[in-house]
């Protein structure tokens, strides 16, 4: 047996495994590293989370992905050199975060990488009936491993994908497994470029619990403040739309998309979400001649109420709900503001109160899933929904 056999053999059998999970989310902000202690699996997983940073990434980083970021036409060889590149810059940051925390890279068991996804789209987005579902995550598990000297697992989507899934959300799994509560409701609300939620009904019924993304959380916002206001690479505590005003006509327009009559669970990006798609609504609503700061505004209560339908939509068991909010947009007072004004019958906490750290969520599923790559069991996830398939995901590179 080769010994690298025998080592993820002797990592299964741990009672605990630290893990750091990385996520780069569409975004762009930064890495989020959350260097995790996992101990059990499946129903009987703790985490605690040791450390945790977002490291920004440069201008280069950032314009070289935009190059092929969610777009139709890319150059080719730009998007085969960004897939080890990327591995290497992640590769940097992990060992610059190791030293700072003086952590050798022998006490980690485990890299959860979820690289960068460049393209998504599921076949309800292309409707190309000869083709499938499809997504593309960049930031190569080999290069991780060689370049970390620890082993990695990557690549989760395409398992998902292949099981029949859409390649996303796959925060079901974690959230399931992390905060599943015999007391009430829980709606685990994931506001990062893109929106997602996992309702976990009482008890956790495997066979209720989903995951579906909501629509745009800040990606427009963001992709107008960058267009609109160079400097600035988003609207910080909502201060520009804060002060303009949210044009009607414009938001009803915006809400037009079929995205939101398609049934649940279902997957978006910035693909459709774009400024594009902002341009089409002002020129259908007649709305062209807006200042910066009430398109804003608009895009602004636009993120909020294509939350707040949603959650609207779920048949929710007469439970107290608790909404469990995470990811940047928390950080957006107006966002948060309209959110809870338009749900009075919900109480809309964070994840820190259930002792995760709101911008670490994503990074933490992450080390989960790998966690059960290795260590878990296939009793645990039954569900044959096309939302949930029971199957695990990752790639695992070794180091040498
Ligand atoms: N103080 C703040 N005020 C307003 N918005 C903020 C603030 N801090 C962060 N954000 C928003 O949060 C975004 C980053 O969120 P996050 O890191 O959760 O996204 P992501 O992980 O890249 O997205 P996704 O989950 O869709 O992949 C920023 O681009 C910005 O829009
Ligand atoms: C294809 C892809 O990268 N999707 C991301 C994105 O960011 C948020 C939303 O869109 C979600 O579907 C997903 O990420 C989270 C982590 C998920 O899979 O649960």
């Amino acid at each position: 047996m080769h010994s690298h056999i025998t080592r993820l053999y002797q990592l299964a059998a741990k009672p605990s495994r630290r893990i750091i999970g990385l996520m780069s989310g569409t975004s762009l902000d930064g890495l989020d590293i959350a260097l995790c202690l996992i101990s059990g699996s499946g129903q009987h997983t703790s985490v605690t989370v040791e450390q945790f940073i977002t490291v920004p990434y440069q201008d280069e980083f950032r314009s070289r992905v935009q190059a092929v970021f969610a777009k139709r036409q890319v150059d080719l060889q730009q998007l085969t050199l960004l897939h080890p590149w990327i591995a290497l810059q992640h590769a940097a940051m992990i060992n610059q975060a190791l030293r700072d925390w003086q952590v050798p890279a022998s006490e980690v068991d485990l890299i959860a990488s979820h690289g960068q996804t460049v393209y998504h789209c599921p076949l309800r987005q292309h409707q190309d009936p000869a083709w499938g579902n499809a997504t593309l995550q960049l930031g190569d598990g080999d290069h991780l491993a060689v370049h970390t000297g620890i082993m990695t697992v990557s690549d989760f989507r395409q398992k998902h994908i292949a099981a029949g899934g859409e390649g996303a959300p796959l925060a079901a799994y974690g959230d399931y497994l992390l905060f599943g509560s015999a007391q009430e409701n829980r709606i685990l609300l994931n506001i990062g470029g893109i929106a997602n939620l996992t309702y976990l009904p009482v008890d956790a019924d495997l066979n209720k619990v989903f995951s579906t993304d909501l629509g745009p959380g800040n990606t427009m916002m963001d992709a107008y403040v960058r267009q609109y206001y160079p400097a600035l690479q988003y609207d910080a505590d909502a201060r520009i739309a804060a002060s303009g005003k949210v044009a009607p006509a414009l938001l009803a327009a915006l809400l037009q998309h079929p995205f939101f009559s398609l049934s649940l669970p279902k997957t978006t990006g910035p693909e459709v979400f774009n400024l594009q798609y902002l341009q089409q609504a002002q020129q259908q609503s007649g709305c062209t001649a807006l200042s910066p700061a009430d398109v804003l505004a608009t895009l602004n209560c636009f993120s909020a109420t294509a939350i707040v339908r949603l959650v609207q939509q779920l048949t929710i068991a007469a439970q107290p709900t608790v909404i469990y909010a995470s990811g940047g947009g928390i950080h957006n007072p107006l966002l948060m503001q309209q959110i809870q004004q338009q749900l009075p019958q919900f109480s809309l906490r964070t994840t820190a109160e259930l002792a995760i750290l709101p911008d670490a969520k994503e990074a933490v599923l992450f080390a989960l899933l790998a966690n059960e790559c290795v260590a878990g069991s296939s009793d645990t996830f039954t569900a044959t929904s096309r939302a949930m398939p029971a199957v695990t995901m990752g790639k695992i590179s070794f180091a040498d």
